[in-house]
């Protein structure tokens, strides 16, 4: 077969080594799986052109163990698939349409969305694994590994990733040694290819020719440092939010007519859900967002699992001026907190030499592998929040603080950090607490009830609220509000209702 042989003529020991372990991973899904049963997702980029000769290689050698037939390839025989888009560049689909026909490839095309066209596939056929081309370094192949089951929420099957350990320069070095077309997109400077609205030539390849008006660029091949990918892809989370900023911008909130930033609290921990640790930090959180004038909208806590933390802080981020995110942080195989955090906004984990210095002076050099697995941080969107007291800086991503704390005394000093980092830039608008005074009363639910519902009508700019703590005990009324003199009012309001004596004031 013509890939096989040019790979064991090449000089290329890297190369030829990627190539045996996604060989390996090949057979062992056709080995796994009926030929029924597997699927290939093609979408004419040059990760999933690859694959595609990857497949035919190990088809053909799966083939070759099992008979001894000559693998004439006329035919694909794994059912192709391929999501079209309106916005996908005409070259992409003219490459992807040519391939086919050139390798016989039983091509679907779905002009769905990705999770409702798996799940009418996987209706219409007996598929159970899929192959995709997808690279360590995309931002999708976060928390996955060779044989990954689909996320939560998607259609069960098993993703099959044959090279997700593979670099950019591998797939060019197999790309240019097996001599095999490409699209010709990466011809023109485009070094990863999304749609036509995000998607531009990589500016690192661009020729600066001052005598042609027109912009040149280099092929793909020749990005050095394949790091910089993904630079002509517009990121998908623009700044994600969308109400007023405060992060920085403390003169929008006034701007705004004083209404007050907003945050969600989000615990990571296994051990939460199950009952067998009682989270005290949210709660603190909450105490201490609210002594600076900040309201809790929300406090969640989530499994230790990648796509729910992703899904959550996906959710939060639009919301909320600010995220705070605790637990899952380490080098451990549940701390993945950074990961989800990282697939939230769509980017990958990177090495950041800057942490990596900051832990290397606490831990040594007594990290395991080859790296620092825990400064990988998510790329592009991180910012470090130094302060003399703490002994790693806290990480900032966007509007996402990433609290290591797992005591209430460790929070209390990040905190303390936080809040005086204020002054010099950090992510904290300080603002004028509410006011807030507390009644108690022996009065029934029922007694009270109306008037109460009355007082919430006549001053609707308060925060009028009751709880009980416990079945038998006081009714703890609460008001709530920016003036301490509308609170006066309101409470005289509330006495007026009732006989004297009636409610007594916790303050
Ligand atoms: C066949 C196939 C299976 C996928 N399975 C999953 C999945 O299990 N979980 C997930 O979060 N995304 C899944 N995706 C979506 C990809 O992670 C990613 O969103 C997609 O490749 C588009 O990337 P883009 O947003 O950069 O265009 C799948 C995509 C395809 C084509
Ligand atoms: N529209 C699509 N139809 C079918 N498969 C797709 C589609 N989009 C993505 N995939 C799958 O996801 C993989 C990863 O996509 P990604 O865009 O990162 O790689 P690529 O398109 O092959 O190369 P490039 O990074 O240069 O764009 C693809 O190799 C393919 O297996
Ligand atoms: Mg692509």
């Amino acid at each position: 077969m013509e890939i096989d042989k040019a790979i064991r003529e090449s000089d290329d020991k890297r190369l030829k080594t990627k190539y045996k372990n996604a060989i390996y991973v090949i057979q062992r899904a056709l080995a796994l799986y009926s030929i029924e049963e597997v699927a290939f997702s093609f979408n004419g980029g040059k990760d999933s052109t690859v694959l595609l000769h990857l497949l035919r290689a190990g088809y053909h050698l799966h083939k070759g163990e099992q008979s001894c037939s000559n693998g004439g390839l006329a035919t694909f025989p794994i059912r192709t698939i391929y999501f079209e888009s309106s916005s996908a560049f005409p070259e992409i689909n003219s490459f992807t349409y040519d391939t086919a026909s050139s390798y016989g490839l039983e091509l679907d095309i779905i002009h769905t969305d990705f999770k409702s066209g798996l799940e009418s596939l996987l209706k219409a056929n007996p598929i159970r694994a899929i192959f995709l081309g997808v690279r360590i370094g995309d931002p999708t192949a976060v928390g996955q590994e060779q044989f990954s089951p689909s996320s939560p929420g998607w259609p069960p099957f098993m993703r099959v990733n044959p090279i997700l350990d593979w670099s950019y320069r591998d797939v060019w070095a197999f790309i240019l040694t097996c001599k095999v077309n490409y699209c010709s997109l990466y011809d023109q400077g485009y070094t990863s290819i999304g749609s036509i609205h995000d998607t531009v030539p990589n500016s690192q390849l661009c020729i600066n020719d001052s005598s042609k008006c027109r912009e040149n660029f280099k092929p793909a091949y020749l990005l050095s440092d394949g790091r910089l990918e993904r630079a002509g892809r517009v990121k998908k989370s623009s700044p994600p939010i969308t109400r007023h900023n405060p992060l920085v911008d403390q003169d929008s909130i006034g701007s705004q007519g004083n209404c007050m930033p907003t945050a969600s609290v989000i615990a990571v921990g296994d051990e939460i859900l199950s009952g067998t640790v009682e989270d005290h930090l949210g709660p603190s959180l909450c105490r201490k967002l609210c002594l600076i004038g900040w309201s809790v909208s929300q406090i969640a806590v989530v499994r230790n699992d990648i796509d729910s933390v992703a899904e959550e802080v996906e959710q939060r981020i639009s919301t909320n001026d600010m995220v705070f995110i605790y637990g899952g942080v380490g080098p451990l195989h549940c701390d993945i907190t950074l990961a989800g955090v990282a697939k939230a906004f769509g980017v990958r984990l990177a090495p950041d030499e800057e942490f990596e210095e900051y832990l290397r002076l606490i831990i040594g050099e007594h990290c395991t592998g080859d790296r620092n697995e825990m400064a990988l941080l998510p790329e592009g969107i991180t910012e470090l929040l130094h302060h003399d007291k703490l002994p790693v800086p806290l990480i900032q991503c966007r509007n996402v603080v990433i609290l290591s704390s797992t005591t209430n005394a460790e929070l209390d000093k990040e905190w303390g950090c936080l809040t005086e980092l204020t002054n010099s830039c950090g992510p904290l608008a300080i603002m004028e607490p509410l006011v807030s005074k507390y009644f108690k009363t022996y009065l029934s639910d029922v007694q009270v009830a109306q008037p109460l519902s009355k007082l919430c009508f006549e001053f609707p700019d308060l925060n009028i609220a009751c709880y009980r703590e416990s079945r038998h005990g006081p009714l703890i009324i609460t008001i709530e509000g920016k003036e301490q003199q509308r609170i006066e009012t309101a409470a005289m309001a509330l006495s007026k209702k009732f006989h004297p004596g009636a409610f007594s004031d916790i303050n």
